[in-house]
């Protein structure tokens, strides 16, 4: 049984989630939400349980809840940082559900970093809490993947500026080694094709426009070649992405968030879903955000939810049996 965390309650999680439910109600996979009741009881029939184990039974007729509470009533659309304790709770106790054994693997739902971060909350998102969580803090590496192409941004959560400034030969090879694991464990790839994106026009093009190709990604190449790794690059960051370009690999390392985001998402936001590898634990998630600017309109897709629910289903069985 997958364990579905709650996500902001102002934003489209609690729409989406009940959209998901009558999608998947009958032919799965199952799900238990991890969060307010009420903020469902809108939609969809809900019932509540003590533990996972008692959702199977449930979910084909009313969707299985493992109850929190929240602080104060949510209103779609206008987030409350005093709802945010219960949004970190309830990715937490998702965490640690999966490490009892209780539940296969975590679906979050979307969650306001500037919501969170206003009562302190230290991560600048899921990805590097789920890691402390799992005690391998620093191991953690977003993966966005879509059924056009898998992007991972090496630099994350950061002003761009300061992305350039973070960009290191050691952060390429621990990303690409971290890549290149989760691929072969749960996705099935026993030598994974990465392609490394150039951080400036034209890659550079030997150092007229940027030294970062030659003193930083390409070292880090020669590194990963040298360890088996079916690793080639730095390319033109313009040109990696056409039809042709992705033909030729399974993964895009890209140099900073919006260079492996914006070609994602245009390619396949509705089917696209974030992926966190290197964690001893499986965890999905939609690749959008919470759309408040949309929350109670009833017209949030379901479809980036459904696709994470179904990799992850996909990556629980993966994982069972690879050797
Ligand atoms: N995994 C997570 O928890 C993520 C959280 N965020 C957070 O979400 C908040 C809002 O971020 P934005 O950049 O505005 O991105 P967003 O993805 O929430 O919204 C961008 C645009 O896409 C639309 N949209 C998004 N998902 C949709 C869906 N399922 N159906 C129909 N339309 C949809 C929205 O209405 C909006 O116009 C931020 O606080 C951000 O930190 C953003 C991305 C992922
Ligand atoms: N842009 C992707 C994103 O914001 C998701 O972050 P996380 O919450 O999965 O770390």
């Amino acid at each position: 049984m997958l364990v579905l965390t709650q996500g902001d309650p102002a934003g489209i999680g609690p729409e989406i989630t009940a959209k998901a439910w009558q999608a998947n109600r009958q032919h799965g996979p199952g799900f238990v939400f991890l969060g307010a009741p009420e903020l469902l009881q809108p939609f969809v029939p809900v019932q509540t349980v003590a533990a996972p184990a008692e959702a199977a039974t449930i979910f084909p007729h009313a969707l299985p809840v493992l109850p929190l509470e929240l602080a104060t009533p949510a209103l779609a659309g206008q987030p409350d940082s005093r709802n945010a304790p219960s949004v970190i709770e309830s990715i937490a106790r998702a965490v640690a559900l999966v490490q009892q054994g209780q539940a296969s693997a975590v679906v979050t739902n979307p969650i306001s970093k500037e919501v969170v971060q206003k009562t302190g909350f230290a991560h600048p998102g899921h990805t590097s809490y789920l890691a402390e969580l799992c005690n391998v803090p620093g191991q953690d590496v977003m993966m966005l993947a879509g059924p056009s192409l898998r992007v991972v941004p090496v630099t994350v959560h950061v002003a761009l500026r300061q992305a350039i400034q973070q960009l290191s030969a050691d952060l390429i090879i621990r990303t690409a080694r971290t890549v290149a694991q989760g691929l072969r464990r749960d996705f099935a790839l026993p030598s994974p094709r990465i392609a490394v994106a150039g951080l400036n026009p034209h890659a550079g093009e030997n150092g007229l426009m940027g030294t970062e190709e030659q003193n930083i990604i390409l070292p880090a190449i020669r590194t990963l070649q040298a360890e088996g790794l079916n690793i080639t690059g730095p390319y033109p960051p313009d040109t990696l992405f056409t039809p042709h370009a992705r033909a030729k690999y399974d993964v895009a390392l890209c140099m900073y968030h919006d260079q492996g985001l914006i070609p994602l998402k245009t390619l396949d936001m509705a089917e696209g879903v974030n992926v966190t590898l290197g964690l001893p634990i499986i965890r999905t998630s939609p690749d959008h955000g919470t759309a408040f600017d949309i929350a109670g309109s009833n017209s949030a897709d379901p479809s980036s939810l459904l696709a994470a629910l179904r990799l992850a289903a996909t990556l629980v069985h993966n994982r069972k049996n690879t050797p």
